[in-house]
């Protein structure tokens, strides 16, 4: 079945195909990504109501990483854990908003899987109205625990089994992959449901169009220095050809430009974040974006080693993050020797 055909397929048919003719995907899991599809619809809502909804502004209170927290983070937060504790398919829960991971409750059945998200990516950007999202990735519990803790959690992203994210912007979408390509869904308002509306989305492996935020220029360090120099001098410089640049300050929304049309997105180790190990979250922003960036054919490393490769020492590290279009990854890659 092809998307556009007359005939919509929805997430959950995708989903029983992906089960019964592939075999790519187990039952539990299947119906663990029906229900944090179901949960993003519900973000999605809250975020639609903007200044209607009350649901703009600080809520007044911080997160373990030191940030404050905005009202939808919270909310969002909120809506994840609901929809997925009482499922029976999972173990524990893990989010950028919780200093610790989040056991299911007594009452409700356990499954073998771990949830972990960024709920609301790019916050700071919810009061201007610009396009947020939730970053999800799914692991498994490892063979022989029976009560999953902290350290269940601290796997390498190649033991991902499904990631995904949503971009609430003017449409919402949803991207997933399930180790085996990479589907986009677009949420039909009306009907209440993810449709499928691209199949095998593939990252040119070449670009003219880089995203980084430019003001922290003076602390990166001079590999990404020399990339950027080059990438401004333009026609003019070694390259010899002119660049473009875009910095949404949502990763999802930046991320998602590149899966649809090529580019590197970049947040990468600067003296400012030096002492954390960079800015961007490894267990709920760099892991699942970099499964998902190469399943599309693109690379994601952090200068200097492959992000889907790292052991994570701990729930809440943060790493460099260079990401999209293989040829420009791998030339940014290489300056750093
Ligand atoms: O404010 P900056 O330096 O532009 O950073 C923007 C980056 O920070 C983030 O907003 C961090 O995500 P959160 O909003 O989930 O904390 C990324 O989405 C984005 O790429
Ligand atoms: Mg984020
Ligand atoms: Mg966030």
């Amino acid at each position: 079945m092809k998307p556009n055909s007359s005939k919509p397929i929805f997430l959950t048919q995708f989903l029983i195909e992906e089960q019964r003719s592939a075999g790519k995907i187990k039952p539990d899991l299947r119906l663990l990504l029906e229900v944090v599809a179901r949960a993003c619809k519900r973000i999605s809502i809250a975020v639609g109501k903007g200044a209607l909804g009350g649901v703009l502004g600080d809520a007044g209170t911080g997160n373990i990483q030191g940030e404050a927290q905005k009202k939808l983070d919270v909310i969002s937060n909120e809506i994840l854990l609901e929809a997925n504790e009482w499922g029976g398919h999972l173990a524990a829960l893990a989010s950028e908003e919780m200093d610790h991971p989040h056991p299911i409750p007594e009452q409700y059945p356990k499954g073998g899987y771990l949830l972990l998200f960024d709920p609301l990516d790019g916050s700071s950007n919810i009061d201007v109205n610009v396009s947020v999202g939730t970053i999800f990735s799914v692991l498994k519990v490892p063979e022989g625990v029976t009560q999953a803790s902290e350290a269940d959690f601290l796997q390498p992203g190649v033991q991902q089994v499904a990631a995904g994210y949503c971009v609430y912007g003017p449409s919402t979408t949803m991207v997933l992959t399930l180790g085996k390509g990479v589907h986009q869904f677009t949420l039909d308002r009306e009907l209440g449901s993810f449709v499928l509306t691209q199949r095998d989305m593939m990252i040119p492996a070449d670009t003219k169009e880089f995203s980084i935020n430019m003001s922290n220029q003076r602390f990166w360090e001079a590999p990404v220095q020399r990339y950027i120099d080059e990438c401004v001098a333009g026609k003019d410089g070694p390259r010899g050809k002119d660049f473009n640049m875009r910095w949404v300050a949502s990763m999802v929304a930046d991320v998602h430009r590149i899966i649809t049309r090529g580019g590197v997105f970049m947040y990468p180790l600067d003296s400012k974040t030096q002492a954390q190990g960079g800015k961007l979250r490894l267990l709920y922003e760099a892991n699942p974006m970099s499964f998902i960036i190469e399943q599309a054919g693109g690379a994601a490393t952090t200068g200097r080693e492959r992000i889907l490769d790292i052991k994570p020492g701990k729930l809440h590290q943060r790493v460099p993050v260079i990401m999209g279009s293989k040829n420009e990854v791998d030339r940014v890659t290489q300056y750093h020797g």
